[in-house]
């Protein structure tokens, strides 16, 4: 089976999904004896502005909650409200609601009632977007909003777990999109620290700062005609939150130590873990960024909550990978679909191709010996050490971090089979470098690395072992 055709569908037309409308009655509370028809799919509430479910409350939180038509009637979710979400008196942080149940929320008492109208759900017909590979309806869903968003010029909030594939989608909205000759410029905000951020996002003139030699465009100018995609957006500093929507309202930006506004012809996309709602409400996320980023958002479901793409994903890495299109043994996917895979779509593609390098064909189920360990080296227990308080802070930072230096250099020496050049490359740092670690820590990889110059000193062999786990399968 093979997934290059964008309008295959192996599994048929998609049916649509038509839910019954959901009707709320507050019934105690300032907004008491108002009513609401739940038409959306995803329904926002809260006190801020742009909540789809707006109360008067101060002890309801901005973004107190959200409410999810699905086939069953709704799911309720808490998005870190200060106060919490209550069913029939229960707190939930995640919840089913049943027809005639009341929500809680601050001094606010909500009644839920099953609607007379239908809701449609769009789904797509396609079992892909772009790059973005999956046929369950929980995908085909996301695609359908996908396909109405990424030609419009909107900014769409992408929401998933690690691993779940938010910046393909980002890719593939921009390749879609009438700015798709134009460049794709990823930033990871939590990447990048707090103090240089502006002069990434914004870029500086010279000797704005010690260090700003030239000058330098930022990454918006560097995305202008195209599309700029803020991962992890969440870490931005309340102080650049400000900034970044002041862009977003005049499409100019002023570089580090100018006093020019520039114009820049950007679309931005951005993406976060679930814990955007939660920061507006503790006051770390600006509310109005939040919805002026949230125009359309959509959220990708973890890998555990569609087994049914595993399959399908695994062929489609195991083609990528080997080359060929063999189909995979069915005793494979089975294994496959008992894994739980808490890296997502990540850790699945990771596996499939250690799998294929490590020279299984796909001619056959692989032999035990054959498959990879898919879980990463923990840190071994005894890296809880006591905390050395006899120690003044700087000896007792680096005694904790000579302690991580000795297992993580014995972890990656072990991935690299002990070859020092392959494990700088995977560190990040010179081989030099890790050679006078690894001589300052008195350990000595059994190298296959022909090229040491360097004699390093200390026992011979690795002396503990990484924690390396058994195969589960
Ligand atoms: N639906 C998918 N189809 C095909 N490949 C996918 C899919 N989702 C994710 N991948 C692959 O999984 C890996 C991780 O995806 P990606 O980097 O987009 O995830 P992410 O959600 O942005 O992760 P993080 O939050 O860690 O940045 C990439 O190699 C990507 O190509």
């Amino acid at each position: 089976m093979s997934f290059k055709d964008e309008s295959t569908n192996a599994y048929g037309a998609a049916p649509p999904l038509d839910l019954r409308s959901v009707d709320i009655v507050v019934v105690e509370g300032p907004d008491r004896g108002r009513r609401f028809v739940i038409e959306e799919r995803i329904v926002r509430v809260g006190t801020a502005p742009g909540s789809h479910l707006r109360l008067a409350d101060p002890t309801v939180s901005r973004v107190h909650c959200e409410l999810r038509l699905n086939k069953g009637g709704v799911r309720i979710l808490d998005t870190g409200s200060t106060n919490g979400t209550f069913v029939d008196g229960t707190r939930v942080r995640d919840a089913e609601l049943v027809a005639g149940g009341t929500i809680r929320v601050g001094a606010t008492v909500l009644l839920v009632e099953l609607g007379e109208e239908s809701v449609h759900i769009p789904i797509s017909d396609s079992c892909r977007f772009g790059a973005v590979i999956g046929a369950g309806v929980e995908m085909r869903r996301v695609y359908a909003v996908l396909e109405r968003a990424a030609p419009t010029e909107a900014t769409v909030l992408i929401r998933g777990e690690t691993g779940t594939g938010k910046e393909l989608v980002a890719k593939a909205i921009h390749d879609k999109s009438s700015r798709a000759n134009g460049p794709f410029v990823a930033v990871d905000c939590g990447a990048i620290a707090p103090t240089v951020i502006e002069s990434e996002l914004f870029g500086h003139v010279r000797g704005a700062f010690s260090g700003a030699v030239s000058d330098r465009k930022g990454l918006f100018e560097e995305s202008d005609q195209g599309t700029l995609f803020l991962d992890e957006v969440g870490e931005l500093p309340l102080s650049l939150q400000a900034k970044l929507l002041r862009v977003l309202e005049t499409r100019e930006v002023r570089r580090v130590g100018s006093n020019v506004n520039k114009r820049v012809d950007v679309r931005l996309l951005a993406a976060t873990n679930r814990h955007l709602a939660q920061q507006v409400n503790e006051g770390a996320f600006r509310q109005d960024l939040y919805y002026r980023l949230a125009v359309i958002e959509v959220e990708l479901p973890p890998l555990r909550a569609r087994r049914e793409d595993i399959p399908i994903l695994a062929q489609h890495f195991y083609e990528r990978f080997s080359g060929n299109t063999n189909p995979l043994s069915s005793e494979l996917l089975g294994s496959l679909l008992a894994r739980s895979w808490p890296g997502n779509i990540r850790e699945l593609r990771n596996f499939v191709e250690r799998l294929v390098s490590l020279g299984w064909s796909g001619a056959a189920p692989p032999k035990r010996e054959e498959i990879p360990s898919s879980r990463v080296p923990h840190m071994p227990e005894s890296m809880l050490m006591p905390i050395p308080v006899h120690l003044s802070l700087k000896d007792a930072r680096g005694a904790v971090v000579e302690q991580f230096e000795r297992f993580y250099l014995n972890a990656l020496l072990a991935k690299t089979n002990g070859n020092v050049t392959r494990a700088a490359e995977l560190a990040g740092v010179n081989r030099r470098f890790l050679q006078r670690m690894t001589a300052r820590l008195g350990m000595r990889p059994t190298s296959d690395d022909q090229g040491d110059e360097e004699a390093l000193d200390g026992p011979d062999e690795l002396t503990e072992e990484p924690d390396s786990p058994p195969s589960s399968l």
